[in-house]
């Protein structure tokens, strides 16, 4: 059955009035309506519900009003040149920094939020179980932390300085570290972008399957737009602080990067990307209307009917 989502706010409003009944209002929706997400099963996530988020650094404006809704257990990925405000997105969804203006809201009060980085920010000098524990009551971090451990296959390297471990392993670790506490949102910020392509191609599957067997919905930023399409529900372009695009990728899983709709939908999202050249200090793109998504669908529904 579904029921209407009661959001409540976190950070900062600026502008906006009361936004629980808001939040509902068909025609105030941008983006996609909340619709469940189709990967994650297990109920976990949690609806996120961003209106008309700003965010400014010493005067200049990064994030220019930004509306995005999300779905529970939805995979959503963040594309975008370097600079164009992604990690800020996290950071607000983390509730790391505030908004400048706007606001952003869960479907839940108080939802677990992990979040996950380039680099595995493991403390050196604590053990693999002791940094996975982290955050836990002694007596409760034992069974969760080897269950969240073998979940990541290091069942057996608990016992282990990080410094012992290769790169991927230490993402596993940061992974893993994120899972003990179950979160209803999982914020990834580039966290495979350091690792071999292999190893990369692996930890992808780890992360769809994970969020497929708990549910809990997925902010991927990504510089890889093959890992966007691979992963994601719908694939977010982000350009000079705005939303360009938003993409819903229908492709069933587990996807084949090889499968000429794929190729075609990554072709797209590409050219997309390289059409507007970065620009400093120009706000927006006053070229790019209603025209250029409606032919990148297009090309996307083209592609996925072969
Ligand atoms: N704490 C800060 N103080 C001042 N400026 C900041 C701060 N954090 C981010 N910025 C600026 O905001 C802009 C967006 O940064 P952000 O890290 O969100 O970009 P990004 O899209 O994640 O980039 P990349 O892909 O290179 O990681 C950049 O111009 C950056 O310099």
């Amino acid at each position: 059955m579904h029921h209407p989502i009661e959001f409540h706010e976190v950070g900062a409003v600026v502008g906006l009035p009361g936004i629980a009944s808001a939040a509902h209002d068909a025609g105030d929706s941008a983006g996609p309506a909340a619709e469940p997400g189709r990967g994650g099963r297990g109920g976990r996530g949690v609806a996120v519900d961003l209106r008309q988020v700003r965010k400014s650094y010493a005067g200049r404006e990064v994030l220019k009003g930004l509306d995005l809704r999300i779905a529970p257990g939805e995979f959503v990925a963040i594309v975008g040149r370097s600079g164009c405000g992604k990690s800020t997105l996290l950071r607000l969804l983390a509730g790391l920094e505030g908004v400048s203006g706007g606001r952003v809201a869960f479907g839940e009060e108080a939802p677990e939020v992990r979040i996950m980085f380039q680099d595995s920010r493991l403390l050196p000098w604590k053990r693999v179980l002791a940094n996975v524990g982290l955050g836990l009551p002694a007596a409760r971090a034992g069974s969760p932390v080897a269950q969240a451990l073998a979940k990541v296959g290091l069942a057996e390297r608990g016992g282990e300085w990080p410094a012992v471990l290769s790169g991927g392993q230490r993402q596993r670790v940061a992974l893993a570290r994120a899972l003990v506490h179950d979160p209803q949102l999982l914020l990834l910020d580039e966290p495979l972008g350091a690792l071999d392509a292999l190893t990369r191609i692996e930890m992808q599957q780890l992360i769809e399957d994970l969020w497929r067997e708990r549910g809990f919905t997925a902010v991927l930023v990504t510089h890889d737009v093959q890992e966007a399409i691979a992963l994601a529900d719908r694939v977010i372009l982000i350009e000079h602080g705005e939303i360009t695009l938003d993409e819903r990728i229908d492709l069933p899983r587990p996807r084949a990067r090889g499968h000429a709709s794929f190729a075609r939908l990554e072709e797209a999202i590409l050219s997309r990307l390289l059409l507007h050249p970065p620009s400093p200090g120009h706000a927006g793109d006053p070229d790019f209307g209603q025209g250029d998504v409606s032919l990148l669908r297009t090309v996307g529904q083209v592609a996925w009917a072969v």
